[in-house]
């Protein structure tokens, strides 16, 4: 594994899911695999489940590792080609990203979009300016428009607890108070269209996806109706994409209640984390024992555990 952007970097991802629950069972099998090795984390925005758990990931491989938040720790930093570099940022991503390299073996970079200019966000510039520059294996801690390590445990906390072979999942847009990137819904759809799963996304008008990341999932605007006999309801906000960066919408009446969840098989409430409790979810759906975003969260050290992993094995 060269780098990992996408789910496109995961040669069998059933064997991943199978590997990172096996590390559940044995998180210090590879205790030695990163001795003397290093991993930068270079964080452009807020974090609380990714810095923590990509760091107890790489204590269980023994490897060493760096942390930085880009902009507050380090100098800004600039992006454009042939930039005249007379503003606030004093360093070029052409100099600290091999810089970068210099220091580590690994590095894992968080970087949202910026929510205005659509196809430099679909460009992921950033990542990509790092994976050009840096000489080293990348890692996406959440780009502007995926966030893979998520999507990694999303798919093994699915795999751990469905009841039938092909469980229907439902993504579910709900109201928040700020533009949101599509970054974790995409993700999700990407990672659910590898996997053996009946997918519904549902929306409001006006929040379709991009249809690279939407694929063969199924799509309706009628909430209840996709609510209807799912067994996990992952609900997650995002800023429109067809109207970019726009919040067209913030209808209470799409916020995820007990009384939509009794529409489900007995669903598991899913959600990536941080959430707005009684804009997103209501409170009561969180504090249900259907609720398993802690045990979500949980699975992303093995998410990170086995991607490490995966890397480590390719550069040693
Ligand atoms: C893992 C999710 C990270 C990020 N979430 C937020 O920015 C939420 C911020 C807020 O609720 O104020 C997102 O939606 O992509
Ligand atoms: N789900 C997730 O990536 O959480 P953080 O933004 O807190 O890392």
């Amino acid at each position: 594994m060269q780098n990992f952007l996408s789910v496109k970097d995961a040669v069998d991802v059933q064997a991943l899911v199978k590997e990172a629950l096996l590390y559940k069972k044995t998180p210090y099998a590879d205790k030695h695999l990163g001795r003397n090795r290093t991993m930068g984390l270079l964080f452009f925005n807020s974090s609380l489940r990714t810095r923590l758990s990509t760091q107890r990931a790489a204590q269980n491989l023994g490897l060493e590792l760096m942390v930085m938040n880009v902009g507050q720790d380090s100098w800004g930093l600039e992006f454009e080609d042939g930039a005249i570099m007379d503003g606030n940022k004093a360093e070029h991503i052409k100099e600290a990203a091999p810089v970068i390299g210099q220091y580590c073996d690994i590095v894992g970079i968080r970087s949202f979009p910026g929510l205005t200019d659509r196809e430099e966000d679909y460009s992921e510039k950033v990542i990509n300016q790092f994976v050009k520059n840096t000489g080293r294996p990348i890692v996406s801690l959440e780009s502007a428009t995926r966030h893979p390590l998520q999507s990694l445990a999303d798919l093994i906390t699915i795999e751990e607890l469905k009841t039938k072979p092909r469980p229907k999942v439902v993504l579910t847009w709900a109201p928040h108070v700020k533009a949101l990137p599509q970054a974790v819904p995409n993700s999700f759809a990407e990672w659910m269209n590898a996997a053996n799963v009946d997918f519904v996304i549902t929306h409001p008008e006006g929040y379709e996806l991009a249809p690279e990341f939407v694929g063969n999932a199924k799509v309706t605007h009628n909430q209840e109706e996709a609510f209807k006999d799912a067994d996990f309801i992952y609900a997650k906000n995002w800023s429109s994409y067809t109207q970019y960066g726009q919040i067209l919408s913030q209808d209470p009446s799409w916020m995820v209640t007990m009384e939509k969840m009794k529409l489900t098989n007995n669903a598991k409430f899913m959600h990536c984390l941080p959430v707005r409790r009684n804009i997103v979810v209501e409170d009561a759906v969180l504090d249900s024992p259907n609720s398993v975003v802690v045990q979500q969260a949980g699975n992303r050290v093995w998410s990170a555990q086995v991607v490490m992993k995966q890397i480590l094995l390719s550069i040693i």
